[in-house]
């Protein structure tokens, strides 16, 4: 089995592939993982498959448009059936999610709230005992007074980031907002967390994805585990 983590990316993506069916509306995650998914499922569309594509990142869309793959939007769907997305940590049990390190947890969360499943996909190093163990949970705010809500933030616990590229230049997301990298130590009450982050005027969402997956699946060396959520 492939023990390096591009190779666990292809299993899983190849793995997630298979849950999709004909005329299904299927939500795109974004990432590195979400990408294998895509490229897998454009594999299928060549050999036959028939689904329409909701993608959570411009950059998904693209990928998704490229390999053949059916685009649509909220305008023509009320539901989507199965969203499939990656995680940048991922909660033993509960199946609590850190996402947007990438930078598209908006959007993410948008399309998995409207679905009827999620899915999520990973590697294992992705798995944890305790969100916020390796990753901050990323933030998306206004950029109008952008300060004072990361000193509010600061007041929740975090050690906030503003996110910057290599230049210094601040992060913007596909709809034009910031993101704040919060650091906390390990996070106890995830749901009680994501509540408090999201009731601070200025933030749009957080990264906490509270009981949204229903299983995930796991690429390791033994291949691809499920683990449903406890
Ligand atoms: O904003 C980005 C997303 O939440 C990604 O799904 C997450 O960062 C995981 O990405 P990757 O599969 O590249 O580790």
């Amino acid at each position: 089995m492939p023990a390096d983590a591009e190779a666990l990316k292809r299993l899983v993506g190849e793995a997630a592939a298979e849950l999709v069916e004909n005329d299904m509306v299927v939500g795109l995650g974004t990432g590195s993982t979400a990408n294998c998914l895509i490229d897998s499922l454009g594999e299928r569309v060549r050999n036959g498959l028939r689904f329409i594509g909701i993608p959570t990142s411009k950059r998904s869309e693209e990928r998704a448009r490229a390999l053949g793959i059916t685009i649509e939007g909220f305008d023509r769907h009320d539901r989507i059936d199965l969203c499939i997305d990656g995680a940048d940590e991922i909660a033993r049990g509960s199946l609590h999610l850190v996402k947007g390190l990438g930078g598209a947890l908006l959007r993410e969360k948008i399309v998995a709230a409207a679905s009827d499943r999620m899915v999520v996909v990973a590697d294992e190093s992705k798995l944890v005992d305790h969100l916020g163990t390796h990753a901050p949970v990323p933030v998306e705010i206004s950029s109008f007074g952008w300060e004072s809500t990361v000193r509010q933030l600061a007041q929740l616990g975090a050690r906030p980031t503003p996110r910057r590229d290599r230049d210094g230049v601040l992060f913007v997301t596909d709809g034009g907002n910031m993101i704040v990298d919060c650091a906390f130590a390990p996070i106890e009450d995830p749901p009680t967390l994501e509540a408090s982050i999201r009731a601070i005027v200025g933030v749009f969402e957080c990264g906490l994805f509270i009981s949204r997956a229903e299983c995930a699946l796991v690429a390791g060396p033994d291949g691809v585990v499920r683990i449903d959520r406890g």
